[in-house]
């Protein structure tokens, strides 16, 4: 049984949707179909979840909206008339969204949530409307039904554990079923989201609820690259990367698949094959515990932007019994979460994302840590980019760094900090955000051109 997710860029016309039902019909393991919100039609087009976000923002400032709501029921209209189905689908979509829109707006994020999740249920129920247009045997699944069960957080919920049981039900069930992505339902019965981008989440929860032979992840490039392609031209496709690498990868800014979706399908060991839907034949890329290590060092080079660096430096800190867990006591007061953190004897650089602290906050941090911490200074460093090289090649091979640290010198691109993942299949770089493609593609040259005499 495998579990097929489709991301919103192969959701976002009837076009699309005639090849994602072949795709499935292709394969009679294909037995869960998890489905996000339509996506882009073309580059500068808006995601129905992006619509969605802001209609539910109008509702809560009261703004009128009536034109955003009819460009979202406009979408699933678009859809559903190119595929000759009948109109009673958007009469039940627009309904949904309408009671959706009249309910209770007391909390802000979560009546958020349920708009923007709705993105995806509508979706699943077009789409199973559209395959049994077509004669399939398919349903739409409610994730509470199914018992998709989420942590209070609103934005970025997470599967709560007792989940999986539940699910491994769904093989019971006949037909194909045209499961919604991106939320679940919380014990109290709210309707919460993943983090943005999140129905690769479903997906491999899913995967691992029903004990899938395989998670297929559709998307709209024929590969994970091993650079992101709109830094670098037809960059060199990665056949097998192990689930390690391509959590490292995916966290530090390859789109293409969800970070957070890795641990599920990692945990139940089913492997995950990303692929095309516009080019379903091409064999795409393959995630597994272990791979023939045959590329070389690394594997991948990703990037992204928007952090920012708080530096402190104290005499003796090395000695300093309790100096960490203060620091980070201060962090946590203010409900901060950091990424990295590099030390040296006398000093320690906390990494974090920028767009979680505005100019007061960060006021107020760096003099409580002047203060409460005795330190000799604190500096902050704003638009930072971190460059992950990745491989788990990278443990046999001598030298990795300083190639790495050489391309950028020769490039002109200063080395802000440097760090090495315990886990030594990646190391970090952390340079200004507007040295970030040049640094990147100056990686790429060093790891993956191959030097012509
Ligand atoms: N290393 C990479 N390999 C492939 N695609 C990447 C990479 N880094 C970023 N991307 C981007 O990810 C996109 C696919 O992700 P996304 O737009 O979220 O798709 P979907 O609509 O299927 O969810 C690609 O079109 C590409 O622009
Ligand atoms: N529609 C949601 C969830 C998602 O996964 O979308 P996509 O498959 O288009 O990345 C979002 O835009 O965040």
């Amino acid at each position: 049984m495998k579990v097929v997710k489709f991301g919103g860029s192969s959701l976002s016309s009837g076009e699309q949707l005639e090849k994602v039902l072949k795709i499935v019909l292709s394969d009679s393991a294909r037995k869960i179909v998890v489905v996000s919100a339509p996506g882009k039609r073309y580059s500068d087009d808006i995601k129905v979840t992006d619509l969605l976000i802001s209609l539910a923002q109008c509702h809560l400032t009261g703004e009128n909206a009536d034109e955003l709501f009819q460009t979202v029921v406009e979408r699933y209209k678009g859809i559903a008339e190119e595929l000759q189905l009948s109109d009673q689908i958007i009469e039940t979509i627009k309904e949904d969204l309408e009671n959706l829109l009249k309910a209770d707006k007391s909390r802000p994020d979560r009546f958020i949530d349920a708009i923007k999740a709705s993105g995806e249920d509508n979706n699943a129920k077009l789409i199973a409307a559209y395959f049994q247009h077509q004669g399939v045997d398919a349903q739409y699944v409610n994730p509470k039904d199914a018992g998709l069960f989420v942590s209070d957080e609103p934005g970025h919920a997470q599967v709560l554990p007792e989940s999986y049981e539940q699910l491994y039900k769904l093989r019971e069930r006949d037909g194909i079923l045209i499961f919604p992505g991106f939320f679940g339902y919380t014990k109290g019965g709210d309707v919460l989201t993943f983090s943005r981008s999140g129905s690769d989440i479903t997906g491999s929860i899913l995967a691992n609820g029903i004990k899938a032979d395989l998670y297929e992840n559709f998307t709209d490039v024929d590969a994970v690259y091993s650079v992101n392609p709109n830094i670098v031209e037809n960059p060199r496709e990665i056949k097998e990367l192990t689930y390690r690498e391509m959590r490292e990868l995916s966290y530090a800014g390859f789109s293409v698949f969800h970070d957070e979706a890795l641990i599920p399908a990692f945990r139940a060991g089913i492997p995950v094959n990303i692929k095309n839907t516009n080019n379903p034949s091409a064999p795409g890329t393959r995630v597994v515990n272990e791979r023939e290590n045959s590329n070389g060092p690394v594997i991948g080079i990703a990037s992204d932007k928007g952090f920012c660096s708080i530096y402190i430096s104290k005499y003796l800190m090395n000695r300093e019994i309790g100096f960490g867990r203060k620091l980070l006591e201060i962090l946590e007061d203010y409900g901060l979460s950091y990424e990295h953190i590099p030390s040296g004897i006398d000093d320690v650089t906390l990494i974090l994302r920028q767009g979680q602290i505005d100019s007061e906050t960060e006021k107020q941090i760096l003099s409580q840590i002047k203060h409460d911490l005795n330190a000799d200074e604190v500096r902050v460093e704003h638009n930072l980019s971190l460059i992950m090289v990745v491989g788990e090649g990278m443990r046999h091979n001598v030298g990795t760094t300083a190639r790495a640290a050489k391309a950028l010198a020769d490039t002109g691109v200063n080395i802000e900090m440097i760090n090495q993942g315990s886990s030594e299949v990646s190391m970090m770089f952390g340079i200004k955000e507007v040295d970030e493609t040049r640094a990147v593609q100056a990686l790429y040259h060093e790891f993956f051109v191959p030097v012509t005499v």
